[in-house]
């Protein structure tokens, strides 16, 4: 696929003929410099955004020829997303944020299914508590939660633990990571940090909007040899 943003003289290619395969129930980490066509990739991935030229398959469907309507639905039910800040309602509890995706697919959420999706993400304890009463990285366990609720295929993570520090980001990295042991979760995550990456089975880099190379289950080691430059060989 390719998409570039703006047209003439403005026009910013951001992905450059990208041909690229996630495997369902792993964890895909995708990393490169700042403008490296990262979140485009995610955006465009999860149907949030459209490419320019050809397909993005997500299983069985593909994307692009959908309808905004039909595409909308897919969303709903299909992928799940997370971003850097969490963008939950503040008025709202875990509960009520988690139950959101439900309702807005016109669907009365069971008590008993929210409250096991917040069990998955350690928060049984919290299902009353507004965002401003938890930690950041429970805040993000809870987006988390919330994107999980409608059972997506795939969960888009566009630098899940960037607004955290380093004991809470772990936590929710140690999550992401058991959801796909335990439940085979596929998950696609946008990182800049060597750590956050080693907990995937696989590192795609991104340069100039389009892969750059790869690494297989990546040590952190490994992963900032490779982004200072000296790792070359390793991939
Ligand atoms: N809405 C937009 N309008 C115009 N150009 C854009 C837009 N969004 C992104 N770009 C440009 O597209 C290119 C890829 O951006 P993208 O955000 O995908 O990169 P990234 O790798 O995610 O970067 P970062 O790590 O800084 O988030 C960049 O040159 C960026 O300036």
């Amino acid at each position: 696929m390719s998409k570039t943003y703006g047209t003439g003289s403005a026009a910013v290619p951001a992905l450059r003929d990208v041909s690229v395969e996630f495997a369902a129930g792993a964890l895909t980490a995708i990393m490169g410099p700042s403008g490296s066509g990262k979140s485009t990739l995610l955006q465009v991935a999860a149907g949030l955004d459209r490419a320019d030229t050809g397909e993005i398959v997500v299983g069985e469907v593909e994307l692009s020829r959908l309808s905004e309507t039909r595409l909308t639905l897919l969303r709903r039910t299909h992928i799940g997303f997370v971003f850097q800040a969490f963008n939950l309602l503040p008025a709202l509890t875990a509960e009520q944020n988690v139950s959101l995706p439900l309702r807005l697919a016109g669907k009365r959420p069971g008590r008993a299914a929210v409250r096991d999706v917040l069990a998955r993400v350690g928060l049984a304890d919290r299902a009353r508590h507004r965002p401003a009463e938890m930690s950041g990285g429970q805040q993000q366990r809870v987006a988390i939660a919330r994107a999980l609720v409608t059972r997506p295929a795939v969960l888009f993570a566009d630098e899940p633990t960037g607004a955290l520090d380093s004991v809470t980001g772990r936590e929710v990295l140690v999550m992401l990571r058991e959801l796909v042991d335990r439940e085979r979760q596929t998950i696609i995550m946008v990182t800049h940090d060597p750590v956050a990456a080693s907990y995937a089975d696989r590192v795609v880099f991104f340069a100039d909007g389009r892969p750059a190379g790869e690494l297989l289950r990546p040590t952190a080691e490994a992963v900032a040899a490779r982004m200072t430059g000296s790792g070359a060989l390793a991939c």
